[in-house]
C-alpha cells in the first residue's frame, strides 16, 4: 500500500489546519489557543483521508496518483473512494471532535469572575473525563452522525475537486496552483454546505448526556430541533464553516499535490 499519499496528507492537514486557526479560534471560543492537540488530531485524519482516499482510488482503477491525469478515473470511482475515506476518517476523527465540541460549549470562557472553574481542564483532562464516566464508547457518542455526515461529504468532496480541475486542465495535464487552489477552496465550500445540517445534530448529540436533553436517536434529534428552532436551525454555523472552508482546503489540496509531485 503506497504510504506517500498518508503522509502528504498530514502534512498538507496541518497547513490547512495553520490557515483554519483564526476562523476556529471564533468558532471554538479559544479553543485552539495551542495548536499540539489540532495537529495530532486534525493533520492525523486529514491523513487517513487522504491516504485511504487514493489507495481506494488504486484499488478501483489500478492507476498510481501519478498516472491519474493521464488516465483520469470515472467520478462514480472518485465518490466511491471519497466516501471510503471518509467513512473510515469519521471513526478515526470521532473521540476527537467529541472533546472539541465538550470544549467549545463550555460557557467558562466567557464566565465572570468568581464563577465556577470550567468542568473541562483542556482537551486532555475532557478525554480522561468521558472515559472515567461514560467508559471507552462514551468517546464515540455521536460517531454514527459523524460517520452519516462524512461518508457522502467526502465523496462530494473529491467529485467537486476532480470535476474543476478537469474544466480548467488541457486533457493529460497538471493542473495549474492557481486551478488547485480553486477546485480545493470550492470542494471545501460544497462540502461543507452539503455537512453542516448533519454537522449540527451531530453537535447537539455528541453533547446530549451532558447538559442538553437526551435524544431518542438521530431521527429524533432532527424532528426536535426543526420543531422547536425551526428548519433554519439546520444551516447553523453555515457562514462560518464555509468562509474556514475556501482558505483551509484550498491549501490542503495545493500542498497535497505538490508533495506528492515532488516526490515523483
Ligand atoms: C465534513 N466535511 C464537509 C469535511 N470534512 N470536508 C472535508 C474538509 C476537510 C478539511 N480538513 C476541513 O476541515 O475543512
Amino acid at each position: 500500500m503506497p504510504a506517500e499519499e498518508f503522509v502528504a496528507g498530514w502534512i498538507s492537514g496541518a497547513l490547512g489546519l495553520v490557515l483554519g486557526h483564526p476562523f476556529d479560534t471564533v468558532k471554538l471560543l479559544g479553543f485552539f489557543k495551542g495548536m499540539s492537540f489540532p495537529i495530532a488530531s486534525i493533520a492525523v485524519v486529514n491523513s487517513v483521508l487522504f491516504g485511504v482516499y487514493s489507495n481506494a482510488l488504486l484499488a478501483l482503477t489500478a492507476t498510481s496518483h501519478q498516472e491519474r491525469r493521464a488516465q483520469p478515473p470515472s467520478y462514480t470511482h472518485v465518490f466511491i473512494a471519497g466516501c471510503t475515506g471518509g467513512f473510515l476518517q469519521a471513526y478515526c476523527l470521532a473521540p476527537f471532535d467529541l472533546i472539541k465540541v465538550r470544549l467549545q460549549n463550555q460557557t467558562e470562557p466567557r464566565a465572570k469572575p468568581g464563577s465556577p472553574p470550567p468542568r473541562y481542564r483542556g482537551p486532555v483532562h475532557c478525554a480522561a473525563s468521558i472515559f472515567q464516566a461514560e467508559g471507552p464508547r462514551g468517546l464515540f457518542r455521536g460517531a454514527w452522525a459523524l460517520t452519516l455526515r462524512d461518508t457522502p461529504t467526502l465523496g462530494i468532496y473529491f467529485v467537486t475537486y476532480e470535476w474543476l480541475c478537469r474544466q480548467f486542465t488541457p486533457d493529460g495535464q497538471t493542473p495549474s496552483s492557481g486551478t488547485v487552489l480553486v477546485a480545493g477552496g470550492f470542494a471545501g465550500i460544497t462540502s461543507w454546505v452539503a455537512a453542516t445540517p448533519l454537522d449540527v445534530i451531530k453537535s447537539r448529540m455528541q453533547m446530549a448526556g451532558l447538559k442538553q436533553r437526551a435524544y431518542g436517536g438521530l431521527l429524533d434529534c432532527m424532528v426536535s430541533s426543526a420543531r422547536q428552532e425551526g428548519l433554519g436551525v439546520f444551516f447553523r454555523g453555515l457562514t462560518i464553516n464555509s468562509a474556514r472552508a475556501f482558505p483551509v482546503n484550498a491549501v490542503t489540496f495545493l500542498s497535497y499535490e505538490h508533495l506528492l509531485l515532488s516526490w515523483g
